[in-house]
């Protein structure tokens, strides 16, 4: 679904045949391109809301090319958007660079990337005793 100001953006894609992530754009109105001042960080929309397969998640990952250029990166990377989630895809970028970057509309700003997910069933047991490993670890084996 695109949500109502992303209308007129391409949706993500896969830059090549077999990449992993498909790049994100920011869905920045045009005529108000975002200032992210070093050290500061924006939250920026995408115009994009995705239902994903049960048992799947989408992980919000950095651009390395803008990591490498500008020092942008994704904050609280990976971000995780789950598969029950159908609000907008927000990317938090943050400017660890020495200059303020702008974000332009249609920029392609992080990636994403659909990946497996397993659920937990924790089952509490009184002692490690009952365990076959029990708490051996840091070279317990020997090496
Ligand atoms: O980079 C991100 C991370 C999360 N989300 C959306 C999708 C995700 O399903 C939802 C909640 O994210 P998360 O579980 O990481 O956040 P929380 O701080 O635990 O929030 P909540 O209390 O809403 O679960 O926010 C994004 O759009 N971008």
């Amino acid at each position: 679904m695109r949500l109502p100001h992303g209308y007129d953006l391409p949706l993500p894609a896969y830059q090549t045949a077999h990449a992993a992530g498909a790049d994100l754009l920011a869905a920045v109105p045009d005529d108000a391109p975002l200032t992210i001042a070093p050290g500061s960080r924006a939250l920026v929309p995408t115009g994009i809301a995705i239902a994903l397969p049960v048992g799947t998640e989408a992980q919000v990952r950095p651009r390395s090319g803008l990591a490498v250029k500008h020092g942008l990166t994704v904050l609280n990377a990976p971000g995780t958007i789950d598969a029950d989630y159908r609000g907008e895809v927000q990317v938090l970028l943050v400017n660890h660079g020495g200059d303020p970057v702008v974000v332009t509309r249609g920029m392609r700003i992080a990636q994403m990337i659909v990946a497996p997910v397993l659920q937990m069933v924790l089952r509490e047991v009184a002692s490690l005793d009952e365990t076959a490993r029990g708490a051996g670890g840091f070279g317990s084996t020997g090496g």
